[in-house]
């Protein structure tokens, strides 16, 4: 395979692991917490980042596209700088800032750098979450940084800065969510999308088992079947995607351990819901199951 740096020896296990069916494979992912849905959706996601390919991870919230970005960063043994993506971000916060700073006695002009220069000097990864929110304006800026040419002319230094070996690009992306903004053509152009659909069935059992307090297995059960009816309900838009996230259905499940599973739910999912229609819809579900 040809890659742009060479890939680290826990990636060439890796790799080996996967291409041998062993356990060992399974085993390396669970280091890094995330349970893909399927193994496909994990080499592709390995093999175009090890081939130096941006990644757009897209899926609704919840569904664990940040963790995936934090196994990857992980299996990579690659640090990983963050951006959050909102109609706030700018240059500054993308490239960094000029500030005032003392030198040998002396007030001297300094520039602290931002993620997206620090992942390009350092070469490690750089998570851009939510990459939907932003101005469409801005990330244009980056342009450069995520094609074939890996530089940027820092308008604040006016230096050229090229990304070293390792640099590499994940994003995040929430179609259609409240707030976000179709994806620019030409910035889309530039990734690689992996879809990043809900888990299900027995791998959501596997995950409750291993990231709740919950342990009463019917009561798990329960909850996996909520997930899966919730869902439903979401692609039947009877409810908004929010209802259906994983992170919500993680804290629903550790709350029952202390209070009723219905006012769990209620807590943790229903109350989130803008709609009244949305929030019976889920609490007769709830009533019908627990
Ligand atoms: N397939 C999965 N494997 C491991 N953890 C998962 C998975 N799906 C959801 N989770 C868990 O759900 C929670 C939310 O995950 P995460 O923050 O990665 O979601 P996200 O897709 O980035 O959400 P958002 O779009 O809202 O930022 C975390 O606790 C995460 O561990």
């Amino acid at each position: 395979m040809r890659t742009n740096y060479e890939l680290s020896d826990k990636m060439t296990e890796l790799l080996n692991s996967y291409n041998r069916n062993s356990n060992a494979f399974q085993e390396l992912i669970g280091e890094g917490g995330y349970m893909p849905p399927n193994q496909e959706l994990l080499i592709d996601a390995i093999s175009a980042l090890s081939m130096g390919k941006n990644i757009l991870l897209k899926g609704p919230t919840g569904a664990g596209k940040t963790k995936f970005a934090e196994t990857l960063s992980m299996l990579f043994q690659q640090p990983m700088f963050s951006v959050n993506c909102s109609v706030d971000l700018d240059a500054e916060s993308l490239l960094g800032f000029k500030t005032l700073a003392n030198k040998d006695d002396q007030q001297v002009i300094e520039f602290v750098s931002g993620p997206v220069i620090n992942a390009m000097q350092h070469g490690t990864f750089l998570y851009i979450d939510e990459i939907n929110m932003a101005k469409p304006e801005t990330l244009p800026l980056i342009n450069g940084v995520l094609d074939y040419r890996r530089t940027i002319t820092n308008p604040f230094t006016n230096e050229l800065v090229s990304a070293n070996k390792g640099f590499n690009v994940i994003a995040a992306i929430n179609e259609g969510y409240v707030g976000t903004v179709p994806l620019n053509e030409a910035l889309k152009n530039r990734f690689v999308v992996i879809e990043i659909p809900y888990i299900e069935g027995e791998q959501l059992k596997q995950l409750i088992q291993e990231n709740t307090q919950l342990n009463d297995e019917h009561t798990i059960d329960l909850f996996v079947t909520l997930s899966a009816d919730l869902i439903q309900a979401v692609v039947q838009g009877k409810i908004a995607e929010d209802a259906a996230s994983i992170r919500a259905l993680l804290d629903a499940c550790d709350l029952s351990v202390l209070i009723p599973a219905e006012r769990a739910i209620q807590r943790a999912i229903v109350d989130k819901l803008e709609e009244d229609r949305e929030r019976e819809f889920v609490l007769n579900l709830a009533a019908t199951l627990f």
